[in-house]
């Protein structure tokens, strides 16, 4: 397994789009491996803050460093899963040689055993775009997890999957954790959540509202906010 990439720091981050600011100070660390879950409203600023970790997203003020490292230098040790995965115009096994070229020549078994893992093996030599949404995503997510990363960032992975894929997903996504991967999980799903959660953390407004071990939250959330988003009511 790679370097920590802990502590997380995450300082005054401002992101302004527009004449808003939809990242509007945000302040977090997240010191402990095991699974983190993003919740909020739509708009609360999860899959921005996301991205910014990742490094897809410049904010316009404040700072992040993952142990050591900027968020340049810890790229190559983080993996993210987006809600729509991004796929080569290639064969499902070539999707995965490419993205570890090193292992698909010392020892493409590795990339059979993937395959097989997220049980895609019978559709190696097909292409990638061919598979079904879910399929796609049970790709993306073994591609993911080939690199062995530090970090694992998914944002809404499991969103439009049906059940079964949930679930092995999910199983996949806590046996990493197991292995000493980091992961932040962005999810509307309480039932996810619960099942997935070591902490939460819940945004609103471009901001961190609340950060809580996940027994606590979702019996006894500290802010108005996170109680009302836990009951179904509409905050806008
Ligand atoms: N490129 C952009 N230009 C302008 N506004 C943007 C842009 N990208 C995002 N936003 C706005 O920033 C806010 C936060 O977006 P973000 O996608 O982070 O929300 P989210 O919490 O992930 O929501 P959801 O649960 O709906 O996915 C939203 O109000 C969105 O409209």
């Amino acid at each position: 397994m790679p370097d920590s990439l802990l502590p997380i720091r995450i300082r005054n981050l401002r992101l302004i789009k527009g004449d808003r600011a939809v990242l509007d100070g945000v302040n977090l660390t997240i010191e402990e491996l095991g699974i983190t879950v993003i919740m909020g409203s739509n708009g609360a600023g999860k899959t921005l803050l996301l991205r910014c970790l990742h490094g897809l997203i410049e904010p316009d003020q404040g700072q992040i460093t993952l142990g050591n490292l900027t968020v340049a230098d810890s790229r190559d040790q983080q993996a993210m899963v987006f809600q729509h995965p991004v796929l080569l115009r290639r064969t499902v096994l070539q999707n995965l040689a490419f993205a570890v070229p090193d292992i698909a020549k010392a020892d493409p078994q590795q990339l059979l055993a993937a395959l097989d893992s997220v049980h895609l093996a019978d559709r190696a030599n097909q292409p990638a775009r061919m598979l079904s949404g879910g399929e796609q995503q049970r790709l993306a997510l073994a591609r993911a997890l080939l690199s062995k990363p530090a970090l694992l960032l998914l944002d809404e992975a499991t969103a439009s999957l049906d059940p079964a894929s949930v679930l092995l997903i999910e199983s996949l996504v806590k046996a990493q954790s197991k292995r000493g991967t980091k992961v932040i999980l962005i999810s509307h799903d309480q039932g996810q959540g619960r099942r997935l959660a070591d902490e939460v953390v819940f945004m609103s407004g471009g901001q961190v509202a609340e950060q809580s071990p996940a027994d606590q939250f979702f019996t006894e959330p500290r802010t108005p906010v996170a109680e009302a988003y836990l009951a179904g009511k509409i905050l806008f």
